[in-house]
């Protein structure tokens, strides 16, 4: 019966007058498909405006390299549209040049744009899983199901302690050795985040850990706009050999690849190690101890050692780099505004330091301190970090403002067009803390930065971790030294914006403020290096 059924339809298929209506079948069908993409493009909404691009490459020798987000902010005047199109081989991404733009859309839209595109660059890189460039979808929920509790602006204060401890640490570690200030800073962001992550300390400025956290955030910091590779825009050409002239980023991909990899598995598997000196609890013993436990008792693991791994890299890599370059840049604007240095250490004056017996600030001290907050406010305006963003993507077809947004469009959020727009910051390239200030008292009334942490589902995890870390530094550095430019005035290179904003080891000045709270400060290290001796 079967074979009778099946020499029948063979015989079905091959005769000739059968191939020739299946291929007017297809035909049609390519005919209709033509048609309705046909009827759909002159229906649908115009797509937003932009530069005309090539006939090949699309835009993609256009947009440059060094400091896009400027070039962006000049095509969003030149359009007149907040929002900007372009495509390059198939790929297709939009720049959000307003904070209305990316509120309305990230925000008020934000399940349609909550996904990432595929980083093909970062993968050939070596990521284990990671909440930072996971794809929207159940691993992404997980991830973040599981790393967003601990971060949360009700229960950061349980690493206040650990803060406040790296905060007199850096300022020693500075003072005594002013020369390498930056190796303090950087100490300080490793520490914190190394000790949350996996209960390791940083117990010296020559630690492994730091130099391990300086490789990858300059593996990420120099790998270029995020999704902005041509392997990202062209997924086959990472197949390409590496000495093609034009795949730079991917050999760039390839060399800094071993980074990533020690950074995910060297403190994973030292925190792990029964003759580990770490002291925990972390997040790595804490989700090792679950995944022990539901082993033992043959329950599923839905949350693997692979993700245990990548979501522990994750917290030192996302919140090492961006602490330590945001405080590297309160350094830089505190010696180019000696003004506002000397209000905010009068601000910290009139609460401690002036009084019979002076003490250092504390964490009680921070809501006590309304301009030190504002110098770090102006700082994430005036240069924010990820001047673009990390980019999301669209699922699906949407409109705004009368213009089409495709499925699958990446979507950039041009931070620093939003932070220097004149209609809401007046002198945007001035740092100005005074600013936020409501009129009446001498300030201009305009409102905090947005976006520096991103915008919607994606937001940082890490916000207010960092936004402590930041606070209690500078005030500790505010209340011990002065910071200044260096004898010869010449601070050198601050910045590269190669993809994104790296600030660069410049030269500054520091100098006790006084023989009192220099010995406040020593005496405070001295204590914790003793309790850290008695409890070995
Ligand atoms: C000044 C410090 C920081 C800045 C400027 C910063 C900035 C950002 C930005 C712009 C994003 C992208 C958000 C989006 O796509 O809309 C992001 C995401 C993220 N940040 Fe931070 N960050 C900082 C500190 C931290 C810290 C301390 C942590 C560690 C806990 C952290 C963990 C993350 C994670 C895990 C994501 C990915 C979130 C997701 O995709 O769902 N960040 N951050």
């Amino acid at each position: 019966m079967f074979l009778f059924c099946s020499r029948d339809l063979s015989s079905q298929i091959l005769s000739p007058m059968t191939t020739q209506n299946n291929f007017a079948i297809l035909i049609l069908g390519v005919l209709t498909y033509l048609a309705f993409q046909f009827w759909r493009a002159r229906t649908r909404p115009p797509l937003p405006p932009g530069p005309p691009g090539e006939v090949l490459l699309g835009h993609y020798r256009l947009v440059p390299e060094d400091a896009a987000f400027k070039k962006y902010a000049a095509w969003a005047t030149q359009y007149n549209s907040d929002v900007l199109y372009f495509h390059t081989f198939g790929t297709k991404w939009i720049v959000l040049n307003s904070l209305n733009a990316a509120i309305e859309l990230l925000e008020k839209r934000g399940s349609n744009y909550a996904d990432r595109p595929r980083f093909v660059m970062f993968q050939e890189m070596g990521w284990s899983p990671t909440l930072t460039w996971l794809r929207w979808g159940p691993k992404y929920h997980l991830h973040r199901k599981v790393l967003q509790p601990p971060f949360t602006k009700s229960r950061v204060g349980q690493y206040q302690a650990s803060q406040l401890r790296e905060a007199l640490i850096c300022c020693k570690g500075i003072l005594d050795d002013p020369e390498d200030w930056v190796t303090a800073v950087r100490r300080f962001a490793v520490a914190i985040v190394l000790k949350i992550s996996y209960g390791l300390e940083v117990n010296s400025p020559d630690s492994q850990w730091i130099k391990l956290a300086e490789e990858s955030a300059e593996a990420i910091g120099k790998s270029g706009a995020p999704a902005s590779s041509i392997m990202d825009r062209f997924p086959l050409t990472r197949y390409l050999p590496t000495w093609l002239s034009f795949m730079e980023r991917l050999r760039y991909a390839r060399t800094w690849r071993h980074a990533i990899e020690d950074i995910t598995r060297i403190p994973f598997e030292t925190a792990i190690s029964s003759s580990s000196p770490a002291s925990g609890p972390s997040f790595v013993h804490n989700r090792m101890s679950i995944h022990s436990s539901n082993t033992r008792q043959n329950l599923p693991n839905d949350f693997t050692i692979e993700d245990i791994k990548g979501a522990a890299a994750t917290i030192v890599i996302a919140g090492n780099d961006t602490t330590s370059a945001t405080l590297m840049l309160l350094v830089l604007y505190l010696l180019k505004s000696p003004h506002c240095q000397l209000k905010a250490q009068s601000e910290i004056d009139n609460l401690l330091t002036s009084h019979p017996s002076p003490r250092l600030p504390t964490f009680s001290d921070l809501p006590h301190l309304p301009y030190t907050n504002l110098i770090l406010q102006e700082t994430y305006r005036i240069n924010p970090l990820s001047p673009l963003g990390i980019p999301h993507a669209s699922t699906t077809d949407d409109v705004y403002n009368g213009m089409s947004i495709p499925k699958g469009t990446i979507i950039y959020q041009n931070v620093w067009a939003m932070n220097h727009d004149p209609s809401i910051y007046s002198d945007p390239d001035q740092f100005i803390p005074e600013r936020y200030l409501p009129e009446d008292q001498g300030g201009r009334g305009e409102p905090l930065p947005q976006g520096n942490f991103g915008f919607g589902r994606r937001i940082c995890i890490g916000k207010h971790l960092a936004e402590n870390s930041l606070l209690i530094v500078l005030a500790v550095m505010l209340a011990t030294m002065e910071v200044d430019k260096p004898g010869d005035g010449e601070v050198g290179e601050e910045w590269s914006f190669r993809g994104q904003a790296i600030v660069l080891p410049f030269r500054a000045s520091f100098t006790a403020r006084s023989e009192e709270m220099r010995r406040l400060l020593d005496e405070a290290v001295r204590e914790l290096e003793k309790a850290d001796g008695e409890a070995e």
